[in-house]
Parts: C-alpha cells; sequence; structure tokens
C-alpha cells in the first residue's frame, strides 16, 4: 500500500481571475487529505470516501470508467465523490503506462468540501501521487500538478487553473499566470479562516463567471482589475506589508461580489471579520459558499466569527511549506 497526502489552500488574491490568464497567488495551509492506494489484481476501482460531512461510502466499479459504478448511493453523490478519484486514477494510469491498473483506494480529508479549500486539488494530487507510486514511478511534483490540472479540467468541464493543483502538489505561497506557476517568498500571515458550512460546485461558478464575461465587457474589465489588484498585493508580500494587503483582499472581495460569486453568509463572515479589526478579508476559492479568510493577528476575528449568525467554525490557519507528500 502507498499513502500520500496534499494541502488544502487559501487564496490571498485572484480566484476566478485566474481562470482567464490573470494572476492569482494561493498559499497552502495546514488541511490535508490523504489517499492510500493499493494495487488490486484485477482493473477494478474500490474507492472508499470517509470525508467529513458524510458516513464514508464505498464504491466499485470497473477500470473503464464508461460503465457506471454498481454503488448503492445517489448518482449526484457518486459523481460528486468519484468524478476527481476517477480522473486522477485515469491520469495515473497515464503516466505509468498501465490502462488497466485496478486499485482499492481510501480517502480521508480534514478539508470541508467545495468550501474554497481546495480540497479537490488535494484529493486529486495525492491520488496521483499514491497510485503512480504504488505502480513504481515517482513524479515530479510539477509533474503531478499538470497532470492534476488535466484531471481537474476533465471533472469541470474545462472550467480550472492550474492555480489549486500547483499550490497543493508544492505547498506554501505559489504565483500562477496562465502556464506560468512558480513559489513565491511569503512572510508568515494571520490567516483566519471562517467557514459557513455550505458548499459550492466550482465548475458551476466558473462557468457563471465565464458567461457574465460574454455577456457584458465590464465584467471582462472586473477580471482585469482582479489582476492588477494580484499584481499590487504581490509587492505588498514581498514588502510584509500585512495592511496593504488586507486593504487589497478587501477590494478583491468586492470585485468577486460583482461577479456573483459571494453569497449572504460569505458576506456576513467577511464584515463580521472587519468590524472585529481584521486587516482585510475576502472569500476564498470559487465562492457560493464555504469560506472566507481574513488576517488578524489578533483573537479578535476568530472571536467574532464564531458568534456570527451562519459561521459554522472559525479557526486559525498556518502556511504549510509542504506540497503532496508520501505519509
Ligand atoms: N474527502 C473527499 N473524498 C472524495 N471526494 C472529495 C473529497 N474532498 C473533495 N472531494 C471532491 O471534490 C469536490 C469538491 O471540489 P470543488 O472544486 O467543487 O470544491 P473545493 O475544491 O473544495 O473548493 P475550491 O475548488 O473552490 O477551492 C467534491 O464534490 C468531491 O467530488
Ligand atoms: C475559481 C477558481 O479560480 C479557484 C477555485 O478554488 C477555479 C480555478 O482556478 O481552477
Ligand atoms: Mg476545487
Amino acid at each position: 500500500m502507498t499513502v500520500s497526502s496534499a494541502p488544502g489552500k487559501v487564496y490571498l488574491f485572484g480566484e476566478h481571475a485566474v481562470v482567464y490568464g490573470e494572476p492569482a497567488v494561493p498559499c497552502a495551509i495546514e488541511r490535508r487529505a490523504t489517499v492510500a492506494v493499493e494495487s488490486r489484481d484485477d482493473d477494478r476501482l474500490r474507492v472508499h470516501l470517509s470525508d467529513l460531512s458524510i458516513d464514508g461510502f464505498t464504491v466499485e466499479y470497473s477500470g473503464s470508467t464508461d460503465e457506471t459504478p454498481d454503488v448503492n448511493v445517489s448518482e449526484s453523490l457518486v459523481q460528486a465523490g468519484i468524478g476527481y478519484i476517477d480522473a486522477a486514477i485515469e491520469q495515473a494510469r497515464d503516466a505509468t503506462e498501465r490502462p488497466d491498473a485496478g486499485f482499492d483506494i481510501t480517502v480521508e480529508s480534514d478539508i470541508p468540501l467545495g468550501a474554497g479549500l481546495g480540497s479537490s486539488a488535494a484529493v486529486t494530487v495525492a491520488a496521483i501521487d499514491a497510485a503512480t507510486r504504488e505502480l513504481g514511478v515517482s513524479l515530479s511534483s510539477d509533474e503531478i500538478a499538470d497532470r492534476a490540472y488535466r484531471a481537474e479540467l476533465a471533472v469541470q468541464d474545462g472550467e480550472a487553473s492550474r492555480a489549486d493543483t500547483f499550490c497543493s502538489a508544492t505547498g506554501g505561497a505559489v504565483r500562477v499566470e496562465g502556464d506560468d506557476c512558480r513559489a513565491i517568498e511569503s512572510p508568515d500571515l494571520p490567516i483566519v479562516v471562517g467557514f459557513d458550512g455550505g458548499a459550492g460546485d466550482t465548475g458551476k461558478l466558473v462557468a457563471g463567471v465565464r458567461a457574465l464575461r460574454e455577456e457584458y465587457e465590464f465584467a471582462g474589465e472586473t477580471v482585469k482589475s482582479i489582476g492588477d489588484i494580484v499584481r499590487q498585493g504581490e509587492r505588498a508580500l514581498t514588502e510584509g506589508d500585512t495592511e496593504e494587503l488586507g486593504r487589497l483582499m478587501n477590494f478583491n472581495h468586492g470585485l468577486l461580489e460583482a461577479l456573483g460569486v459571494s453569497s449572504r453568509s460569505l458576506d456576513n463572515m467577511v464584515w463580521a471579520a472587519r468590524d472585529a479589526g481584521a486587516l482585510g478579508a475576502k472569500l476564498t476559492g470559487a465562492g457560493g459558499g464555504g469560506c472566507i479568510v481574513a488576517l488578524d493577528p489578533t483573537d479578535e476575528t476568530e472571536t467574532a466569527l464564531r458568534f456570527t449568525p451562519g459561521c459554522e467554525d472559525a479557526f486559525r490557519a498556518e502556511l504549510d511549506t509542504e506540497g503532496v507528500r508520501e505519509e
């Protein structure tokens, strides 16, 4: 058996805009997905998912992905839980030239699903690393990131950037602009996360922004303005100017709200954080529900979020400098 883990992430800046070639700066955090993989003698996949929101369920289906898994849970749950694993295994089979390799797979994760913390990227990255190493092939983190990106593209109908998967494979803070992906220096930031217990579907949310850009030229200008915020934010990050970072995060959230990817619960948490004295606060990831990220060196924001209606959890997130790794 081979076991790998990979971190989730928060976006300081640039989600959604990064899909259209603008830069983005996500940072890996110490919340990880762990995937255990064991080879089988046949081409079948037996997948056990014990994620946070549901009792673990097990599905088993043939290796050829055109066969509907014979499962006893709702189709949407299967598609939700299986899609990224299935796409990751396809990438692992391609990377190892073992198209009929079968696996027993167990996924465990402390990253809430669909909440903007990159759970899909972490699960995909860890699954590719574990499955390829189980077959005796060791990929570089850049190769894993590229294959995980292609897996996310497949599951999200082409609506994905390289940012989440490169950040999860690499760890630390990264800067992604199109195919240009690189690790960057980042000071230890006082990151606080608020979680509303909800979720958003990344593929659908990204498709919504794409439709808005196609309908309104000013929506495209809004996306470009997010790119300007990211470039300004990089300078603040290099200088360790957390007050400027916070102001730019607030600005970024406002533009994401204009693009229709925030929600009442996310906005409530953002304003609760700001009212508590956070340097800045914004939604993170695809939006639609899930998490916000705030900067506050004091405990005020975390405390305020815990008493904010609609906030289910609030926690301080440390930067995780490690990307994908063997456990
Ligand atoms: N523990 C897990 N077990 C199985 N599948 C998981 C697990 N965690 C995430 N996934 C898959 O990832 C999907 C959520 O991915 P999605 O991209 O919508 O949100 P996210 O990655 O958590 O947030 P964001 O992309 O906004 O950062 C789930 O519906 C499921 O298919
Ligand atoms: C919304 C998005 O920009 C980030 C999701 O965490 C999509 C992507 O970059 O793949
Ligand atoms: Mg995702």
